[in-house]
């Protein structure tokens, strides 16, 4: 069974604002994932009701607070780990989680590689700042070599992660590469990646304005370079997606890398859970055979 999107009647941004407001740092790049998150919602006429928002723990994660649908802020690094109990539990919702680099990478680096191999269906952006951001400025997984740091004051030695080939490998079924100082690019990925019926990974290039000083938008502008620009790139072919994963340097590649429609979702893969969502029981269990079982075991 498809997992079915919801959609809403005359969704407004304005719908979508949260309780309380950001508290990033003026400029901090977030504010344009969030600003894109809400505008790919409105675009999508997708109703909010049917939106779970779910994060780990950073500057970033705290977005779940900051837009009006259901959220759950987890713990650091567990974000995909719940995210998929919910999604197994209940399909027909819209799972977006958001986190940053440290929270996605570095702690929730194994959910990462196993949620995408499970083909789980839901969209993970990550605010990839290369750095912690909430715990003042140490070096990430995704931190450059040389870029100093207050864990590397003279100089991060330690490779980094490169979350687009890292993505292909592990068999993410929609992997993108987004800049929060391109919002229209930007939403129009979200979108992709909320309607990709599997596994959606953004990586979003979303500055620190506060403690990273070498990846700033500045430094971004001149070498973004959108995939979608070259009318020969094929989306669907995985060898040409991992040698552009790998370009680093004057000009990065930003857009859609990949994506396959072939595979199916978990829970569509899973024969009980592809018959209707586990929130209303098991449908091959009538209701009066379900609550004998219940009454039995108390
Ligand atoms: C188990 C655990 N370890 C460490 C921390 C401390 N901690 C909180 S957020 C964070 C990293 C935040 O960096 P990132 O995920 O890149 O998000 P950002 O703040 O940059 O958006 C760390 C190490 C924690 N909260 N829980
Ligand atoms: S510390 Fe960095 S990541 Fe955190 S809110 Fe400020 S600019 Fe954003």
């Amino acid at each position: 069974m498809a997992t079915g999107v919801q959609r809403a009647s005359q969704l407004t941004v304005a719908d979508l604002k949260g309780r309380v407001d950001p508290d990033w740092c003026p400029g901090c790049g977030d504010f344009g994932v969030l600003a894109a998150i809400q505008k790919a919602l409105v675009e999508l006429q997708i109703a909010n009701h049917n939106v779970v928002a779910i994060s780990g723990i950073g500057c970033s994660s705290n977005l779940p607070g900051y837009i009006n649908t259901y959220g759950m802020h987890t713990l650091h690094g567990r974000a995909l780990a719940v995210a998929t109990g919910l999604k197994l539990a209940n399909h027909e919702l819209t799972v977006l989680v958001t986190g940053g680099d440290g929270d996605g990478f570095g702690i929730g680096g194994n959910h990462f590689v196993h949620t995408m191999r499970r083909n789980v269906d839901l969209l993970y952006i990550v605010m990839d700042n290369q750095i912690y951001g909430l715990t003042t400025g140490q070096t990430s997984p995704t931190s450059r070599v040389g870029m100093k740091t207050k864990s590397m004051p003279f100089g991060n030695i330690e490779a980094p992660v490169n979350p687009i080939s890292l993505a292909l490998a592990a068999g993410a079924t929609f992997v993108g590469r987004g800049f929060s100082g391109d919002q229209k690019h930007l939403t129009d990925l979200i979108k992709q990646g909320i309607e990709h019926k599997g596994f959606s990974f953004l990586d979003v290039f979303s500055p620190c304005v506060t403690y990273n000083h070498d990846n700033t938008y500045q430094w971004y502008r001149p070498r973004v370079k959108k995939l979608e620009d070259d009318s020969a790139y094929d989306a669907g072919d995985w060898t040409s997606a991992m040698e552009k994963s790998l370009l680093w340097g004057e000009e990065i590649p930003i857009g859609k890398f990949f994506e396959r429609t072939d595979l199916p979702a978990l829970h569509a893969a899973e024969p009980v859970l592809n018959e209707g969502p586990l929130l209303y029981g098991d449908p091959r269990v009538p209701a009066d055979v379900a609550r004998g079982f219940i009454e039995e075991l108390m």
